[in-house]
């Protein structure tokens, strides 16, 4: 076995047993060989242990404390040490601003990502479906979706454009970072921080899965307001990874995603050799299923935000760069009321996806809405209920109800989502979307 072959099997070993530390935002730190961490400063004379001292910026070193995000990494080898970076292919992926289309205010769906060929890794299977704003501003996000059957060998990909919230559909992955190791499957998120180097291995056959790249500020949790101090996304419940480190001394491909385009460097390294860490700037995985949903029990449809899992903010309060929105299994009690989504034009662009089973304002099955596709409707596009669900929902009795047979989710953002060319091209795009809003019949009595 190769050094990075037996790197691999390590960190597949210790998928097993992953250690990590709960808790979202906060100050954490790890060692994985004692006395690595130095104690009462940051930057020592001499490291211990022989290790080079690293400060990772995820913000300004001037932002006030509460947005402030650093981590320090004592590893094998800087992260300065390695050759140039030269232009490499950028595959699939596309990055802001989205010019590539005319701007469409259609409502649009998607099947799920074809099956790739033979020894396409997560990198490799990564596509754009759209997105807005521009990398090089640190504004906007946008919307990829991968489908993967080979694990990233000899290679470590980083995006210097965002902060990556992983959203698995299909097989789980592990993601060997800089940090240490998370298992995402599906039903869990993984979110990877701006800069921070990883692998993406296999746990099943292939993987395949959404991702919303942030390019504004990170995702953090919503306020709670009048809910009080529990709910929706408990802190408690994001797992931070441990420490973990490979010393592998042969060639490894680092490729970063910076200002929209890939670049690689071969080093004669592995990067993943951070041996302690401490700080904030971290990734985290989280368990969909542990959501607190709230909802209403008394009458009316609440507004999705309720939903919102974490929150990119603005500048302008309660305007979200992107929020990520979980439709996650709960009761519907409202009294009179249209329970499924309602009919509504939104300022705001929504980019659907599914995790599993059905969604309730959706039919499901062929041609509708199903795991691993997705809808968009963009910014003031009509939306809401197809006409089976209406039909359905207007004559249903209105008992208890409990929805459990789906896991979807929302990428909601403050800006239109522009699609890529291959995105509205693509022949696993739906044609004829609208038809599931025809035939909704006139009821009108004056
Ligand atoms: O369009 C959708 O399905 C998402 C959505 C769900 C909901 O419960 C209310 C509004 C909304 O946009
Ligand atoms: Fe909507």
């Amino acid at each position: 076995m190769s050094g990075i072959e037996q790197a691999m099997e390590r960190a597949r070993k210790t998928a097993g047993g992953l250690g990590y530390s709960p808790g979202f935002g906060n100050e954490h730190s790890s060692e994985a060989v004692p006395g690595a961490l130095p104690l009462g400063r940051n930057s020592p004379q001499r490291a211990p242990l022989g290790l080079y001292a690293e400060q990772l910026s995820g913000s300004a070193f001037t932002e006030p404390r509460a947005h402030n995000r650093r981590s320090w990494l004592y590893r094998i080898r800087p992260s300065a040490a390695h050759p140039p970076f030269r232009r490499t292919d950028n595959g699939r992926l596309r990055g802001g601003p989205f010019t590539e289309t005319v701007p469409d205010p259609n409502r649009l769906r998607w099947d799920p990502l074809p099956e790739p060929a033979p020894g396409t890794d997560w990198l490799a299977g990564l596509w754009t479906l759209g997105g807005n704003g521009n990398p090089v501003e640190r504004t906007g996000m946008a919307v990829h979706l991968y489908h993967a059957n080979a694990p990233m060998t000899d290679r470590v990909f980083g995006d210097a454009d965002g902060e990556l919230l992983i959203v698995p559909e299909l097989g789980g992955l592990l993601l060997v970072t800089e940090l240490g190791v998370l298992a995402a499957r599906p039903g869990e998120v993984a979110l990877i921080p701006r800069g921070v180097r990883f692998r993406v291995e296999l746990l099943d056959e292939r993987a395949r899965g959404y991702v919303c790249e942030n390019h504004g500020r990170p995702f953090t949790l919503p306020d709670l307001g009048p809910i009080g101090a529990n709910g929706l996304a408990n802190a408690r419940d994001f797992r931070a990874p441990t420490a973990w480190y490979e010393e592998v001394d042969s060639e490894v491909e680092v490729i970063t995603k910076y200002c929209g385009n890939l670049w690689a460097a071969t080093f004669d390294h592995s990067p993943l050799d951070v041996v302690a860490w401490h700080g904030n700037h971290l990734p985290y995985v989280y368990d969909l299923r542990r959501f607190n949903v709230i909802g209403s029990i008394s009458y009316d449809h609440p507004d999705p935000s309720i939903f919102t899992v974490l929150t990119s903010p603005s500048d302008t309060p309660g305007l979200a760069g992107v929020d990520f929105v979980v439709f996650a299994p709960r009761w519907l009690v409202g009294e009179d009321t249209f329970r499924p989504p309602y009919f509504h034009r939104n300022v705001m662009s929504e980019y659907m996806g599914l995790i599993e089973g059905a969604y309730d304002a959706k039919t499901s099955g062929e041609g509708g809405f199903v795991p691993g596709g997705g809808s968009l409707h963009t910014m003031m596009s009509a939306h809401g209920p197809d006409r089976e669900t209406f039909e359905r929902a207007s004559a249903a009795e209105l008992l208890p109800q409990r929805i459990d047979d789906g896991l979807a989710f929302m990428f909601e953002t403050r800006w239109p989502i522009l699609t890529t060319d291959q995105a509205a091209r693509a022949d696993h795009r739906q044609q004829g979307y609208d038809r599931v809003w025809q035939g909704l019949e006139r009821h009108f009595r004056s």
